[in-house]
């Protein structure tokens, strides 16, 4: 793999009190888009805004290129990291024609050439036809897009990008998700985009980086990351996951819907990490009675009680009446076990 184009190590943010970031070490490799997943206030934007040198740092250091940007005593100013930033509002210059606000960042060239380089950049996202046009005539994927082209024309060698669709609605993200990954992936820089929304950092991120309470949980491939989360808290951040109680006794967990291999997992008290996929009816598992029914579009979402726990699983087809007793079993190779204290 590549040497990262920015590397954080130890960074460290205080707010009286509260550390809103704490120790997070963290790579970013050009060519490459890493989503920082987390809820709100686990200390996403104030590490990102320690990245662009918005934000002081209490401890640890950043480096880019090889060259120290920050620690606690030295602060490069954010106009001279060769980090761009791309904000949730898009923050167009409003006195700025859509040209302008592309070719604004490229002061140190010839006129003429930054008309060109900004042209250049619009066809990228598709838009040199609006040119001409001002801000406020453009819809709000189309800011986005040119506010990404704006930063991306400094041709920095890092991309931060807080929130970038959150202000769009469904069927524009998608849109919006593909043109600027593509233009993302052209420039070449390393990317770090803060995001709460799972599926866009599993549908749009090279690699993951899960926040919680300050800290980064774990870091990797979006699957990886997906089907072998580290803890409960980090298999939460990727989308539902329910927890079952469970004894573990020579390899085999035993839980309210039946026993699942547990091979390697020492004796004890565990939790069972379930994904709403991971359960399903079968005539082979355990007994189960239904207590909830609804209706989900392409699935039908199932409650069902056993042994005093209750669990959700999806099935297809005519649902269950509910007070039905129905059986239900484990992917074995899906759910995750983790210690339980
Ligand atoms: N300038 C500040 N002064 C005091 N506390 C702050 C300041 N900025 C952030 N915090 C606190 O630090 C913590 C982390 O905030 P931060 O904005 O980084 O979280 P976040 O993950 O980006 O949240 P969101 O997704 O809601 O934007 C929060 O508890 C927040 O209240």
């Amino acid at each position: 793999m590549t040497a990262p184009a920015l590397t954080v190590r130890g960074a460290t943010r205080r707010f009286g009190a509260r550390l809103a970031v704490d120790g997070v070490d963290l790579d970013l490799r050009g060519g490459r888009i890493t989503a920082l997943l987390g809820a709100s206030g686990c200390g996403k934007s104030t590490l990102l805004r320690m990245i662009a040198g918005l934000e002081p740092m209490d401890g640890g250091s950043i480096h880019a290129e090889g060259r120290l940007l920050a620690d606690a005593a030295h602060s490069t100013p954010p106009e001279a990291r060769g980090v761009g930033l791309v904000f949730q509002d898009y923050a167009l210059f409003p006195h700025l024609n859509v040209a302008g606000n592309v070719a604004f960042g490229l002061k140190d060239r010839p006129r003429a050439e930054r008309l060109r380089v900004a042209l250049e950049w619009l066809e990228t996202v598709h838009l040199a036809d609006r040119a001409d046009a001002w801000p406020h005539m453009l819809s709000g994927g189309e800011q986005q897009r040119v506010a990404l082209v704006r930063a991306l024309a400094r041709r920095p060698h890092t991309v931060l990008l807080d929130e970038p669709f959150s202000g769009l609605d469904r069927h524009l993200k998608s849109e919006v998700r593909q043109t600027l990954m593509g233009a993302l992936r052209a420039a070449g820089a390393a990317v770090l985009m803060v995001t709460h929304d799972a599926e866009e950092a599993l549908l749009m991120a090279d690699d993951l980086a899960l926040m919680d309470k300050g800290r980064i949980l774990q870091t990797g491939v979006p699957e990886e990351a997906y089907l072998r989360p580290v803890s409960p808290a980090a298999a939460r951040l990727l989308g539902e996951a329910e927890l079952l109680a469970a004894e573990v006794r020579a390899g085999m967990a035993t839980t309210a819907f039946g026993p699942m291999p547990a091979p390697g997992a020492p004796d004890g008290p565990a939790w069972v990490m379930i994904r709403p996929g991971d359960a399903f009816v079968s005539t082979e598992g355990a007994a189960a009675t239904v207590v909830d029914v609804a209706f989900g579009g392409p699935f039908i979402e199932v409650k069902v009680h056993a042994a005093g726990q209750t669990l959700r699983l999806r099935t297809t087809g005519s649902p269950p009446s509910i007070g039905e007793a129905i059986r239900v079993a484990l992917d074995a190779d899906r759910v995750r076990l983790y210690p339980r204290a």
